[in-house]
């Protein structure tokens, strides 16, 4: 057994689970009036209600037993300060430092690396400013009406997920489209309608070195080329964003094109870099920068209020309860509002590459649950369809509900409807439904009393089903920034009492791997791959689809 379960505050929440799980959260708020007001917190613009959890006073002081016996303070500190926590790949993680106030004596210890995040946002600047305004032009004179990014991964869901966010923002007559999929459809779809005159390119690769966005690069520059352009005219229409300038000035990027990334930044914590650039093409720079102090905000609270009172300590250690201590498997994102229907599969990548790991960061495998399946989608949209496990599925599944107050577009009633659903799911998944109250409400009706019964056991909801709801006044640049904060540090936290490296990412690697020796076995039918049967089997079937001048 490892130490983290042989723990003693592990074991006090293994004691403290036998007492809470007979208990039903509906009981609760019954007996205490001052539930609600006292599982509520505010920052950063934010406001979270916790009082929907399986948890009381005594859970929350035994998670956050848990959360210091782990060494929270500890490694929270040695994540700002810069110290090398991402241990596989001996690197600081200092995506905090991207929204860093510079004048803020804190960040002096790291003052190289704030004037090296500062001279890439005036560089950013610059270029987003010349582009809006229409005077970064292309090869033939015409000013710049589309942007197309490429790239994949955490140089592409952070982007795509705040510029979907933030549409009430956009620039009225620039466009920005997403190109990540190495599918020829996804890139021969955008570029469809597309004129090569007036279109601008931004490749964001860390690594320069990703399959996916290489051959897309490359396939744009095909596309550029067949419009009659030349070589000497791709640095007006190709811009990249890596930490790999080597690799990307070989590939053809003019130099004075490349915006920088650095090592002690995550893929999937850097939209706060030039990673973020097609957000600011699209919303400006200033309200770019808005995202940051949101951002910022968040970072601020985490670091500096007490554990009990944290918003992203409060929500990782409620996740850490369900996913081992109620044997809970995934965890449900539901974003009630349109433009932030991105945001669960941006948190997917987020948290499920960054927890999905089964050793510690000393190697030791882990006899424990880690991070759990991220999944959700849009409210209302979902109660029509994947709501019904949550109500009535045999396993818990702890739901967070995201809200804003106002609408950007506040139609008839619409939000009213849009926010009365979202409360009501929170309060159906709580209270449940008895079997009293299902007969109850069945009494008077046209069926036999054998259908009745039937009918009442099916329309019983064993409620008890936690959520967290976040509000917002409304979805703004600092809002969505703060929100985007709280799941990493709330990533973070758990991945720091899991006792993983949240930071690496080895397990994609092999896939990698073998993709690219398939696709030798692909390319040529003497490469020296080894294949097991099933994959021979099927690399032959499409090598046998394939046109024959291809094979
Ligand atoms: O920015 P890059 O280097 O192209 O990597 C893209 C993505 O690929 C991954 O390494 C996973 O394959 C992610 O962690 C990363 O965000």
């Amino acid at each position: 057994m490892s130490q983290l379960t042989q723990s003693a505050a592990w074991a006090a929440l293994e004691q403290h689970q036998k007492s809470i799980a007979p208990q039903h959260m509906r009981d609760w708020f019954k007996a205490d009036p001052q539930r609600a007001e006292r599982m509520r917190l505010s920052a950063a613009g934010l406001t979270l209600d916790y009082s929907k959890n399986r948890a009381n006073d005594e859970t929350l002081s035994l998670l956050m037993d848990l959360a210091k016996q782990q060494g929270l303070n500890k490694l929270r500190v040695a994540m700002f300060s810069g110290e090398t926590i991402n241990n596989t790949e001996q690197r600081a993680v200092l995506h905090t430092a991207l929204r860093a106030n510079p004048s803020d004596s804190a960040w002096q210890p790291q003052a190289d690396k704030i004037e090296a995040v500062q001279a890439s946002l005036e560089k950013m600047r610059d270029f987003v400013e010349q582009v809006r305004a229409g005077q970064w032009h292309g090869y033939t004179g015409k000013a710049i009406t589309d942007v197309v990014s490429i790239g994949i991964g955490g140089s592409f869901l952070g982007p795509k997920m705040a510029s979907e966010s933030l549409k009430p923002y956009w620039h009225e007559s620039l466009s920005v489209h997403y190109v990540a999929n190495v599918d020829g459809t996804a890139i021969a779809d955008k570029l469809k309608g597309l004129d090569p005159e007036t279109t601008l390119f931004v490749t964001s690769s860390k690594s320069f070195g990703t399959q996916e966005t290489l051959a897309n690069t490359l396939s744009a520059r095909a596309w550029f080329y067949e419009s009659g352009a030349g070589k000497q005219d791709v640095a007006k229409h190709f811009v990249a964003v890596t930490s790999n300038i080597k690799a990307a000035t070989e590939f053809g990027i003019d130099e004075n094109n490349l915006f920088p990334m650095w090592d002690w930044v995550g893929g999937r914590y850097s939209m706060w870099s030039a990673i973020g650039m097609p957000i600011a093409l699209l919303i400006g720079f200033e309200r770019f920068e808005e995202i940051l102090k949101g951002a910022e905000a968040m970072d601020t609270h985490f670091m500096e209020a007490p554990i009990e009172q944290n918003m992203p300590v409060l929500m990782a250690m409620l996740g850490v309860w369900y996913a081992n201590f109620f044997d809970s498997h995934a965890h449900v994102i539901l974003s009630y509002d349109h433009y932030l229907r991105a945001l669960p599969g941006y948190l997917q990548q987020l948290d499920m590459e960054s927890n999905g790991k089964n050793v510690t960061r000393s190697g030791e495998l882990v006899d424990y649950h880690t991070g759990p399946v991220i999944w959700g989608g849009e409210g209302t949209n979902g109660q029509h369809a994947y709501h019904q496990l949550l109500h009535q599925g045999t396993r818990v599944i702890p739901a967070d509900f995201i809200m804003p107050l106002k609408s950007h577009n506040p139609i008839g009633e619409h939000h009213d409807m849009l926010a009365s659903n979202c409360f009501g799911q929170t309060q159906a998944l709580m209270q449940g439904k008895t079997l009293a109250e299902a007969q109850a409400e069945l009494a008077g009706s046209q069926h036999s009393p054998e259908q009745l019964s039937l009918l009442a056991k099916h329309k019983v909801m064993p409620g008890n089903k936690p959520s967290n709801t976040i509000l917002m006044e409304r979805v703004t640049p600092y809002t969505l920034g703060a929100l985007i904060a709280l799941y990493e540090h709330r990533t973070f936290v758990q991945g720091v009492v899991w006792e993983l490296n949240s930071f690496d990412q080895w397990g994609v690697e092999l896939g990698k791997q073998l993709g690219n020796s398939v696709l030798s076995a692909i390319r040529d039918t003497h490469a020296e791959v080894e294949l097991d049967a099933s994959t021979e089997y099927l690399v032959n079937s499409f090598r046998q689809a394939k046109p024959q001048t291809l094979g």
